[in-house]
């Protein structure tokens, strides 16, 4: 048995992160509450594109161990473990074809066009999935409280130059 409440999630929601992955991709995620997240991508094939309030399941399965995991508007799959007690982090995202097709379509704020997503979704082509299956170094980590809507709110691209340095 556990010798940790699998239920308390206390040590992760208000976690704002910045991480890179093993092929690159920079990324950033907001832990909004017990099952939202936001999250801002900084490079990769969808750079620029950030997303809030997308709802995830969030679940606790270490001492400091936590998978957060989602199903996006566009058909991209997610599920993210965060290691905080080891600074690791390994990301696998199931991508549709359409958006390797076509990363730009993905790349917005997505709350503006949510029935635009679903649209492309609907349309495909869906297989074959790319699947990025990858570690990443997490490099920036605070807490920022639940529901802090300042956290993630613009694009990568619109942040100061020194980001993240500028929030230490
Ligand atoms: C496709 C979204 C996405 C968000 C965060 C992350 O680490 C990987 C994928």
């Amino acid at each position: 048995m556990s010798n940790f409440d699998k239920h308390d999630l206390s040590g992760f929601v208000g976690k704002h992160l910045v991480y890179t992955y093993d092929n690159g991709w920079n990324y950033e995620i907001y832990v909004k509450n017990d099952n939202t997240l936001d999250y801002r991508i900084h490079s990769g094939i969808v750079a620029n594109r950030w997303v809030k309030d997308q709802q995830a399941y969030i679940v606790r399965v270490g001492e400091s161990v936590y998978k957060i995991s989602w199903t996006e508007p566009t058909g991209t799959d997610v599920s993210l473990i965060v290691n905080l007690g080891d600074k690791l982090f390994h990301g696998t995202i199931f991508f549709p074809r359409w958006v390797i097709n076509n990363p730009e379509k993905t790349v917005c704020f997505q709350n503006d066009h949510i029935p635009l997503m679903n649209s492309y979704r609907d349309a495909g082509p869906a297989y074959p999935t790319e699947v990025i299956d990858e570690f990443a170094t997490i490099t920036f980590v605070r807490d920022c409280g639940a529901n802090n809507d300042s956290v993630i709110d613009c694009a990568a691209s619109e942040l100061p130059k020194d980001f993240p340095a500028n929030l230490r």
